[in-house]
């Protein structure tokens, strides 16, 4: 997160940390007991590898009373998820176990009705990715408040070109922005999760390069599907 502030500590419950060999690699979010949702593009630098993902936590070293890290059965990326394009950039993961829930480890409910999110709408995104453009990375979870801004702008030549689909929405990027490491976790908006941040140009901080979210709502049907066939 560029030119955010340190979250107040687990205020954001439902938030997670998808890591590999100790490294936090992308945000994420508890969507339901034993899952989480995220952005497919994690996958691209780890292979087959599982991730393992972190709850409960707000520093990411130090020891806290709820942080528990799980392994993850199994990984379900959209199909139509490509290393090409933004497209269908979702990854269910689905923990070993159920979630422990308590104070710090929370579900939160996503978007199902498919209708734009009104432009200028003040957003939050928060996440551990890094805080400034030589690429540091915080120990504690950070947050940033962005307004909507309306597909038409966000396909403006000068901006994303006609790439922005209506499965996708766009933040102002104007100095406060997403970044590395940020990508899978929550746009939630009005306490429901609304996008899920996905990398697109990978321009951070550029008002000419808007921040790029996958909408949830046109997917609610096949994060019910996956969650219900993977559950048994
Ligand atoms: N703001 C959109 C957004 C959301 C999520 C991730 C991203 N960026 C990135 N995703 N993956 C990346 N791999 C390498 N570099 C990257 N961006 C970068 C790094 C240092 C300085 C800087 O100005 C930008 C990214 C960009």
């Amino acid at each position: 997160i560029l030119g955010g502030y340190e979250a107040r500590p687990h205020l954001k419950p439902f938030m997670a940390s998808l890591q590999l060999d100790g490294q936090h690699v992308c945000g994420g979010f508890l969507v339901a007991e034993q899952w989480v949702l995220s952005a497919a593009h994690c996958t691209e630098e780890t292979g087959d590898k599982l991730f393992q993902v972190l709850l409960g936590a707000h520093s990411l070293t130090e020891q806290e009373p709820h942080k528990r890290l799980y392994r993850v059965r199994a990984q379900f990326p959209h199909p139509g998820s490509n290393k090409h394009n933004n497209k269908d950039d979702l990854l269910l993961l689905q923990l070993e176990e159920k979630a422990e829930l308590n104070a710090d480890v929370q579900v939160l409910p996503f978007q199902r009705e498919d209708r734009d999110v009104a432009p200028d709408t003040v957003c939050e995104v928060a996440g551990w990715g890094i805080t400034s453009h030589s690429g540091r990375r915080p120990d504690r979870l950070q947050q940033v408040e962005r307004p909507v801004i309306s597909r038409d702008v966000c396909n403006h030549r000068t901006r994303h070109d006609g790439t922005i689909t209506n499965n996708m929405m766009c933040t102002d990027s104007r100095r406060r922005d997403t970044c590395k490491g940020d990508s899978g976790g929550p746009l939630v908006c009005g306490g429901v999760a609304e996008g899920l941040v996905t990398a697109g140009s990978r321009v951070c901080g550029n008002y000419k390069k808007p921040a790029i979210y996958t909408r949830l709502a046109p997917y609610a049907a096949w994060i019910d599907g996956v969650m219900a066939s993977a559950d048994g």
